[in-house]
């Protein structure tokens, strides 16, 4: 089975507008950092690697399992951190709700294994027993990432992770973020935490117009906006 993520050809029409339009892309390095204006597309292409939105046109796969014919094992592989935690927030307490990502069929006692390793992961092991609600905006998003890190998915996608957050959460989320041994495609408006990224990609008008290193790619994406 061919290992990383590919696309082959990528068009996405949602509605009547073409917002991706012939995206070809084999992402093998360990942080890929997506940037770009806003409604360039970065959402949209973040989202095509777990299947969450197909291709009109061409192919996504994620190590050979296509995401149209696989969705399911496709998320397995691909776990989804989203903006704003609250959403992904389900459950009462802090423990529950990550324990709630497991699939049910785990025996009781290897759940609360898996539990208790991921909060202590992101640092959250004390929180266990806490409403979720009543966590800290930062708080929130750690939790949202313990419970994707949870399922043990080999490739992390996180949609603009930072935006509702403040500097010092910020730092926080993207140090954890960064430091994670999965596979992580980063998608972001703050650019220094994108630049800790191994390879960045900047989308404009639903193509990818720079691919590259955070150097060279960031100086792009500032002359596209000046
Ligand atoms: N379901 C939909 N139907 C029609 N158009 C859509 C749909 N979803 C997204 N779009 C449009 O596709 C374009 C790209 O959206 P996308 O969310 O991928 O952009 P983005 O780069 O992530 O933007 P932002 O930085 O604002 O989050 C936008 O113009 C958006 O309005």
């Amino acid at each position: 089975m061919s290992s990383g993520i590919v696309l082959d050809d990528v068009h996405v029409r949602l509605g009547d507008r073409d917002v991706l339009r012939g995206v070809d892309l084999r992402l093998t390095e360990h942080r890929i950092g997506l940037v770009g204006a806003n409604g360039s597309g970065k959402s949209t292409l973040a989202r095509l690697l777990n299947g969450l939105v197909l291709p009109t046109r061409g192919r996504v796969s994620v190590d050979g399992l296509d995401t149209a014919r696989s969705g399911p094992a496709v998320r397995r592989r691909v776990g989804f951190v989203f903006t704003d935690p609250d959403a992904q927030i389900l459950m009462p307490t802090v423990a529950e709700d990550v324990e709630y990502s497991l699939p049910r069929t785990l025996p009781r006692a290897e759940r609360a294994r898996r539990v208790a390793e991921a909060l202590t992961t992101v640092g959250l092991a004390e929180h266990a027993e806490h409403p979720a609600h009543l966590l800290s905006g930062g708080q929130k998003q750690l939790l949202a990432l313990t419970s994707v890190l949870v399922t043990e998915p080999r490739v992390v996608v996180a949609d603009e992770p930072t935006t509702l957050l403040d500097l010092r959460n910020t730092r926080e989320i993207a140090a954890r973020l960064l430091a994670l041994p999965q596979q992580l495609v980063l998608v972001s408006h703050d650019l220094d935490v994108v630049a800790g990224t191994d390879r960045v990609l900047v989308v404009d008008e639903g193509r990818v117009v720079a691919d590259d290193e955070p150097g060279p790619a960031l100086d792009h994406y500032r002359r596209l906006m000046s």
